[in-house]
């Protein structure tokens, strides 16, 4: 059995509990992986991604990070396990009323008791990682859409996480930026030796960077998982809808209703 870093063993969940969002869902991302998370909107992709998080708690089942149960009540362990992760959530604001240095400073001084000095060569080697070790005196209201995604990425594997989480690394990309910023995680991951989970809806580009694919569907149902080229292979029409990005298929382009002519009252 490959060694498994993050594993979520029959994990049922949901916000409210009359409505399910993953449902006795089990599955195993492998150390040094780029796993992508697919599926349709609002199929607990996110959800997934916190609960690996400790963000909430399973309802049932259980979320393993490197061999500990993630436990969303026991603030101290998951302080302890989240120093490991490092997480690109969609929307994961800079603050932009600081530099592009102290962006990237700033999980170092709030988790760490590292000197400046050693502080500014780990920032400046972030930084350089993702290109950007000549922006460091700007401020974040002077950096581009694509730049801020990178400092955020910088930001983010700034204490040398275990496991990266992506959710949206692409959104509002231009297609330039996009292809920075996938090469940039696929070689993050490689160069750190990472682990790195990839939520997007942009299925081609994952499909590029990614070693394994897991496409989820609505009620956290897991269609398929596989390499990225068993998935773009499969036969099955439902994830040959998904993949090829195909109107119609098994996912129905009409929300059920009546038939038209019943409801023009014909
Ligand atoms: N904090 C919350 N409280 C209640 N319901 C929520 C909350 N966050 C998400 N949901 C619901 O849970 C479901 C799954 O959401 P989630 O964000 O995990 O899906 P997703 O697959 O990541 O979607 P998308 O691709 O659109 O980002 C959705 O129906 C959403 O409305």
């Amino acid at each position: 059995m490959p060694d498994a870093f993050i594993e979520i063993d029959h994990v049922t969940f949901g916000y409210d509990p009359s409505r399910k969002i993953l449902s006795d869902i089990s599955l195993r991302f492998e150390r040094g992986r780029v796993t992508a998370i697919l599926g349709g909107s609002g199929c607990g992709k996110t959800t997934l991604l916190r609960l690996i998080g400790g963000l909430v708690g399973a309802t049932s089942g259980r979320v393993l990070f490197d061999g500990q149960v993630v436990n969303a009540r026991d603030k101290e362990q998951l302080l302890q396990m989240r120093r490991r992760m490092g997480m690109l959530f969609q929307f994961g604001a800079l603050f932009t009323d600081l530099s592009v240095y102290d962006n990237v400073a700033f999980p170092l001084r709030e988790h760490t008791n590292l000197s400046e000095p050693l502080i500014r060569d780990i920032v400046l080697m972030k930084l350089h990682a993702v290109g950007l070790r000549g922006a460091a005196k700007l401020k974040i209201s002077e950096v581009s859409g694509g730049m801020a995604r990178r400092i955020a990425l910088a930001r983010s594997i700034a204490l040398d996480p275990a496991l990266i989480m992506y959710d949206e690394p692409f959104a509002g990309l231009d297609l330039v930026s996009m292809g920075v910023t996938a090469n940039l995680i696929r070689k993050l991951n490689d160069a750190t030796g990472a682990t790195s989970l990839l939520v997007s809806h942009d299925v081609a580009k994952c499909m590029e960077i990614s070693d394994y694919a897991v496409l989820l569907a609505p009620g956290g149902r897991i269609v398929a998982q596989g390499t990225p080229d068993e998935l773009m292979s499969s036969r099955d029409p439902e994830v040959r809808q998904f993949v090829r990005g195909e109107p119609d298929g098994p996912v129905k382009f009409h929300y059920p209703a009546r038939p038209i002519a019943e409801e023009y009252g014909a």
